[in-house]
This record gives structure tokens, sequence and C-alpha cells, in this order.
């Protein structure tokens, strides 16, 4: 080994001035990397760190842990790339968050909506985590803001190919992210918007309405506004949905990371009203390959079954007879425009509810259990109650074995099918 890898490995001690930031990555998946405070105060993402606990990092943590005040911090495991960072956009972000606050003590003496913020750009340049950091702030300001996740490939919320929305009450955890407590969930069924982005904009109109109604009769909800996160897809279309969503949500600010084309344009096509703002993306923001990007939607869709290090979830399997499920796919092939019905519009068939009959095709498959409990004309709108994987189709018997983190009855039977899939390993 060599006396740099060697470095690596022992146990590190790292001094901060005020304002810098340790970043560290882990990618070997059998290694696990401990952090700890000695002295001083540190946040990573906008949570607090406790002095002296030890916090736990797996393959594929790419964290930051900045200070305001100066700190001692220990590191011990071998991470694959460590530095100390002197130039962080901390100030800029936090600066974001007084402006903030000062709309929600606006709203809170008026008795109406704080700020609503989007944060958009292209991929990998920090959306996600400045999301995290104004949360953070502000629930530690005492706020109960809504996060809105519409990245459906990448998101915080539930599992990958879905849009939601999550009531914060609480920090996030430093190793775990947001605590999934009741989240609003609405089943997409790809990881990328491009696939249906008919669908997609049905579901963000339904989740802004639904959002609406929910701050309606919570007052302290109401003031502490909304951050809603999106996805990295900018161009043509991505774009539109972009536009689409200031619209539906409301949106009164709008935060721009790294790109200024897409501020121009924004600044170009958004109502007055809405203040869009340019913030440089911070240097620490790790870019992630399509690998790593698969490897992190599995890992969600994982933990939602498995749970996580720290605390463990134990699924039930069972069969189902297929008589008692009705599965469904959202999207039936297209026609062509000669033969559309009278009335049709070239896209409605993106939005089509197709009855699945017992096929091989479903193994491995994601199927969200819906709430919808009247016709088929609202199972799309309708959010769902959670996820089962199919594990095995037997067609002989006509039965199905479904993965679910619930023991069964399922809570409805009306499922329906995701292009995610999932390979029960365990
Ligand atoms: N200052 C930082 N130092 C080190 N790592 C960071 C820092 N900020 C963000 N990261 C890491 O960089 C990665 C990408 O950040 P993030 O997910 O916020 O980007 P994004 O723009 O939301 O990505 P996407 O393209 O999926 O929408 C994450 O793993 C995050 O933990």
């Amino acid at each position: 080994m060599s006396n740099q890898e060697d470095q690596k490995t022992d146990i590190q001690e790292f001094k901060l001035e005020a304002d810098q930031e340790l970043r560290f990555e882990v990618e070997s998946k059998s290694e696990k990397v401990y952090l700890s405070l000695k002295s001083g105060l540190a946040e990573v993402f906008g949570t607090e760190i406790v002095k002296g606990k030890l916090y736990e990092f797996t393959a594929g943590a790419k964290i930051a842990v900045f200070t305001w005040h100066g700190c001692v911090l220990e590191i011990r495991g071998k991470t694959d790339v460590i530095y100390v960072a002197k130039e962080t956009p901390m100030v800029v972000y936090s600066n974001c968050h007084a402006a903030l606050e000062f709309m929600r003590n606006e709203a809170e003496k008026e008795n109406c909506k704080g700020p609503t913020v989007m944060v958009v750009g292209p991929c990998d340049v920090g959306k996600s985590t400045v999301s995290r950091i104004l949360l953070n702030y502000a629930v530690r300001e005492g706020r109960r803001p809504i996060y809105v996740d519409l990245d459906s490939g990448q998101g915080q919320i539930s599992i990958p190919g879905t849009v939601g929305a999550l009531l914060i009450e609480r920090p996030a955890s430093i190793d775990e992210g947001f605590a999934q407590e009741a989240p609003l969930i609405y089943h997409f069924g790809h990881k990328s918007h491009e696939k249906n982005t008919a669908l997609f904009s049905i579901l963000t109109t339904q989740l802004a309405n639904n959002i609406k109604d929910k701050l309606e009769v919570n007052k302290r909800a109401r003031a502490s506004g909304i951050v809603i996160n999106t996805c990295g897809w900018i161009k043509g279309e991505g774009y539109k949905q972009l536009l689409n969503n200031t619209k539906v949500f409301e949106v009164d600010i709008i935060l721009v990371l790294d790109q200024e084309r897409l501020y121009n344009e924004l600044v170009r096509d958004v109502p007055d009203f809405v203040k869009v703002i340019f913030l440089q993306k911070s240097g620490g923001v790790v870019e992630r390959s399509k690998s790593a990007r698969a490897e992190a939607r599995d890992q969600r869709i994982r933990e939602y079954f498995y749970g996580t290090l720290r605390s463990s979830l134990y699924p039930h399997s069972f069969d189902m007879k297929w008589s008692e499920l009705k599965i469904y796919k959202i999207g039936a092939p297209a026609i062509p425009d000669s033969c559309l019905p009278l009335g049709m519009k070239p896209k409605d068939h993106m939005t089509k509810l197709v009855l699945l009959s017992p096929n091989l095709g479903l193994l491995h498959h994601i199927l969200a259990v819906s709430f919808c409990e009247s016709g088929e004309d609202d199972i799309i709108k309708t959010h769902v109650a959670g996820f089962v994987c199919v594990t095995n189709v037997d067609i002989d018997r006509q039965l199905i074995t479904l993965l679910s983190p619930q023991p069964k009855p399922l809570p409805n039977n009306i499922l329906i099918m995701s292009d995610l899939q999932f390979m029960d390993s365990h």
C-alpha cells in the first residue's frame, strides 16, 4: 500500500476554520466511514451534528461537513476523496434562507401562504442539497415547511418513479435524510419525465391541489411555505414542465443553480411577480455516472422494503390469486392520427388505463397500491398507499407472489404497474 493510501485509512483529524467545509466520498461497497465532532459546531447539509456522536456512511455517500464558527472533526475508515474546501456558497444559501424567513414572518402576520420556492438547474448541480439545506434551516427556526419532490429519478421522498410531498417536522437525519412519515405520493411509473409528460402534468396539478387543500387547514405549514425540488431535464418539454410547475404550485421564487441560460429563459417567460434568482453551484457537488444513479435508485427501493443499516425492516412475501387483483398500466399503444376517435387528442393514449392479464412481463416490477375506491377514471389522479414488488408469476395456477412492507391483505386490490424493477436478492 502506498503512503498516500495508508494515510486515507488512518483515523484522521481535521481542524476547520469558520466557513470551511470538509468534503468526503465513500465509494467502496465494503467500506464504512465514521464521522464525529470533537469540538465546535458543524452541520451536514443544514442538519447540526451532535458532539461525540458517531455517524456512519456507506458506499455512495458524498458528504460536506460545514462549520460557521470552526470545529474539529474526526474521520475513521477509508474515504475515496477527502479534502477541506475554503470556498463554499453557504453564505449565499443562508441569505436565501433569511429572505424566506422574512416572507414567512409577513405571511404569519397576514395569515396567508408563505413562500413557495422552486429549485431548478441541470443534472448534478446540487438541487436536492439546496432544497435540503433550506428545509433544514426552516425547521430549525420552528417552521413546518412542505417538501415537494418532482424528481422521479433521484428524488428523496418514497421510491423512484413517483412524485410526492412531505411535511417537514424535524431536520433530516445526517445519514438517512428526511423521516418519511405519512408522505403524499403519486405514482408516475418512470424514472424520467420524458417517458410520459402528459401524465406528469396531470400528477403535478393533482399534487399541487392536494397540498393547497392541506395548507388551508394547517396554519403553521401555510406560513412556512413550500420547497420544490425538480429534475435536471430543463430543455424542450422539460422546460415547459418547469413553467407548468411554476403555474400550478403558484411559485413565488425560482432558484436557478449554475445555468445562466436557464435563468434568462425563466426571467423572460415567468410572470413579473415570480422572482428568479441565480445561484452558484457548490464546488463540492459530485457528478454521478449513469450506473451510480441506477445504483442509488436500487438502493432506495431496497431501503423501502428492507430499511437501513440502523433501522431494518422485515417485509412480507405472499401469494395472491390473479382474480383478487386488478393490475393496470398507464399508457396504451399509440393510435395513428387518422384513426383517432372523434374528440381524442394524439397524446390522450399516454394517460389511458389498460387492465393487464396474467403475464410473465410483470416479474420484478414494482406495483403501486392505489388508494382509489371509485371508478377507473380516478385511478391515475389518486395518490397511492405504498408499493409491492412482483417476485413470482405462476401462470398455470394464476397466482402472483408479492413482496410487501405490510402483511396480507393489501389495503386495496387496485395496483398500477411501474417501469421500475427490483431484484429481491435477500
Ligand atoms: N458541498 C458538497 N460537498 C460534497 N458533496 C456534495 C456537496 N453538495 C452536494 N454534494 C453531493 O453531490 C451529489 C449531487 O448533489 P444533488 O443530489 O444535490 O444534485 P442534484 O442537482 O439534485 O442532482 P440531480 O441531477 O439528480 O437532480 C449528492 O450525492 C450530494 O450529496
